[in-house]
């Protein structure tokens, strides 16, 4: 069938122009749609784009480069359309000669904003990790695969991008604009917005709203029980007095270990590093000093002894700190929803813009919330929960060796002060690995979180350390050697799952993974599909599981309290699993599809 009268004809090979750069590729034009004005072509690799006329071009005029890097043109598809970036980039690569450079020198941009629809269809079989087959952009600051021609100075590709798409989904995702309304597209700025959250999680509002109340109900009754000669959850203890939960001076205390831990953080040690790219395409910068805080603080507290502080004063009165730490949240979380009010729109979390008020709350609207340059967000991740969660321990420690007239803490108390310990300690290590993970790059922050990170971790992680205190457990040489095998078993796993992906993202061409087998999908990112990522499809997942465990176990099988870890990181897990899966099958496409049929179990080799 032959098309109206426009320029290309359906079937023709021209060169279209990937969104937001310079760069022109071989396409084959497909249809033509007379109402938006646009062409579907499709690219070399399968992937499909909606151009305008202006942004296709006769072959003639340009010159394939000289350059042949196996590279397909889906992956520039990150970086062109990542408007602010902080490196000058390539514009000259090749897909086996189809990637090719435009001839022309100093193109002006026009002005006009002009429509884009985008669907991405990529082509995705397993290939080697090796430096002559690469798939992958390198993530981060990289500029190592830097070739000549024009480099797209920050502003300018930030101007073409803005003033030249408007990134939407194509017709057949149901909700493409008609050209009428293409006009009300174009007359907003062309930034990216967040869309608005009609998948609720957690059961909706109603779900969160029970959340709220339940998970510090939860916290407390499990500390109670705890507490009791007989931990069972069966138990009824009576219920604690008014007096047993709230006390000022905790409180100060509390908020002066804030304030101490938020003075560790501007600290101005420790390198600065970029975040994952954002919607709008800026990366937030981080101060990795925790190692730092962490070292700080225990030579505070070292010197607090050293003065004579009894530490015994935390398990004294660990609720009356575990209602403050709850209050602190609480305030915490209504000033971040306030603020998110005020948030523009690219600063909101994907999952927290629902337009209901308890949801947004819980679920958190801004994504990375800064007091000048002070992420709130990131802040209460890593630092005043994890290292109040260690303090707790080491003050059960002292609290178990006072009441039983003990030298030294019992060998269970070690090994639970020191698998927490390590696994503090690798975060900091690898902290900017953190910087990847979905708390920072996808969830917004609210009440979850800022009660997770502030009373959730210290009080629930620090539990199995409490309950040892009122529940000694002998453990025999074996079963030492045991539950500390099965710990590295875990961590080992845990670790190389975690800095494997991380390496991976960082440069995919790095030499020690050359060995792994990799799909390309079409945003330019491969996914790893051997070694430990072709075990399962969480490898780090199963680690942590395993580490759980481990943890547990010292505290033997007389009561299910001790285990509530484990089955708390299940179930977080599970659900973080099916999260990302659909965030990840969104992002991928069929490639994810792909990744799925090669890796059929989800965390649990042959079993899940
Ligand atoms: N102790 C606790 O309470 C908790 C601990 N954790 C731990 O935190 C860590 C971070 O977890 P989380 O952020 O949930 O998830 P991950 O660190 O596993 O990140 C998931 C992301 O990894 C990328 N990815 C997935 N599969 C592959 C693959 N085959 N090859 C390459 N990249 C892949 C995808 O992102 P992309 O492709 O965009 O890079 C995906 O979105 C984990 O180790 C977890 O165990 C988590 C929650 C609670
Ligand atoms: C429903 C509910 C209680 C939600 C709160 C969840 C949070 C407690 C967790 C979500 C992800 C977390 C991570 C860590 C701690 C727990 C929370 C905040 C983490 C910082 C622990 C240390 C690890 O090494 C880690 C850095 C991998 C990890 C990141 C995720």
């Amino acid at each position: 069938m032959r098309m109206p009268s426009i320029k290309f004809q359906s079937g023709d090979t021209v060169m279209g122009r990937w969104p937001g750069s310079s760069l022109f590729y071989e396409v084959k034009v497909l249809s033509y749609d007379a109402k938006s004005q646009l062409y579907t072509v499709i690219y070399k690799d399968g992937t499909e784009l909606e151009l305008r006329e202006a942004d296709m071009k006769n072959p003639t005029g340009f010159k394939p480069s000289r350059r042949s890097r196996s590279r397909s043109p889906s992956r520039r598809r990150s970086r062109s359309r990542s408007p602010a970036r902080t490196t000058r980039r390539s514009s000259s690569r090749t897909v086996s000669g189809t990637f090719i450079a435009e001839t022309h020198t100093a193109r002006k941009e026009p002005k006009l904003k002009e429509a884009l629809e985008v669907r991405l269809i990529p082509v995705a079989k397993p290939v080697e990790n090796n430096s002559n087959n690469k798939h992958e952009n390198k993530e981060g600051n990289d500029t190592s695969d830097k070739v000549n021609e024009k480099p797209a100075d920050v502003e300018t590709d930030k101007k073409i991008v803005e003033s030249r798409y408007n990134l939407r989904r194509r017709k057949d995702d149901g909700d493409a604009k008609p050209a009428e309304q293409t006009e009300e597209v174009e007359q907003k700025p062309a930034v990216a917005t967040a869309p608005i959250t009609t998948e609720l999680e957690f059961g909706g509002r109603l779900g969160v709203f029970c959340m709220t109340l339940l998970l510090p109900a939860t916290v407390l009754g499990l500390m109670v029980v705890c507490g009791q000669k007989d931990a069972s959850l069966m138990s009824s203890p009576p219920l604690p007095s008014l007096d047993s939960l709230w006390d000022l001076q905790v409180f100060g205390i509390v908020v002066l270990w804030l304030l101490f831990q938020a003075l560790l953080y501007v600290l101005p040690v420790g390198k600065v590093v970029e975040g994952m790219p954002l919607k709008n395409g800026d990366r937030l910068k981080y101060r990795m000093n925790t190692l730092h805080a962490f070292v700080l603080t225990v030579a505070a507290l070292g010197a607090a002894v050293h003065q004579e502080v009894d530490l015994s004063y935390i398990h004294n009165h660990f609720l009356q700190l575990a209602v403050s730490s709850l209050l602190c949240s609480v305030l915490l979380s209504v000033y971040l929803y306030v603020r998110s009010r005020w948030a523009t729109q690219d600063q909101l979390a994907p999952g927290g813009n629902s337009g209901s008020v308890i949801y947004d709350f819980f679920m958190g609207s801004e994504l990375n919330p800064r007091i000048k340059g002070f992420d709130l967000k990131y802040f209460c991740e890593l630092r005043p929960g994890l290292i109040g969660w260690l303090v707790i321990n080491a003050a059960m420690a002292l609290a178990e060796m006072k009441l039983h007239h003990l030298d030294y803490p019992s060998p269970a108390m070690i090994l639970v002060n020191c698998f927490h310990l390590l696994y503090v300690l690798d975060a900091y290590l690898h902290e900017e690995g953190v910087l990847s993970y979905m708390d920072i790059t996808h969830d917004g922050f609210g009440f979850m979180l800022a009660f997770g990170d502030l009373m959730w971790v210290p009080f629930t992680f620090s539990l199995q350390a409490y309950y040892l205190v009122h529940h000694p457990n002998h453990l025999s040489l074996p079963w030492i050697v045991g539950i500390v095998t099965l710990n590295v078993i875990g961590f080992c796993i845990f670790r190389k799952a975690n800095s494997q992906k991380n390496a991976f993202r960082r440069n995919p061409s790095d030499p020690t993974l050359s060995h792994l087998k990799t799909i390309p999908t079409a945003t330019g990112k491969s996914l790893l599909v051997s070694g430990l990522w072709g075990l399962v499809r969480h490898p780090n997942y199963l680690g942590d599981l395993i580490m759980a465990l481990a943890w547990s176990l010292p505290c033997g099988f007389t009561h299910i309290l001790p285990y509530f870890y484990v089955i708390y990181l299940s179930i977080l897990l599970v659900h973080r699993e099916a999260r990302d899966e659909a965030q990840c099958r969104r992002k991928y496409g069929s490639a994810w599809d792909d990744y799925c049929r090669e890796v059929r179990y989800r965390i649990i080799p042959r079993v899940y």
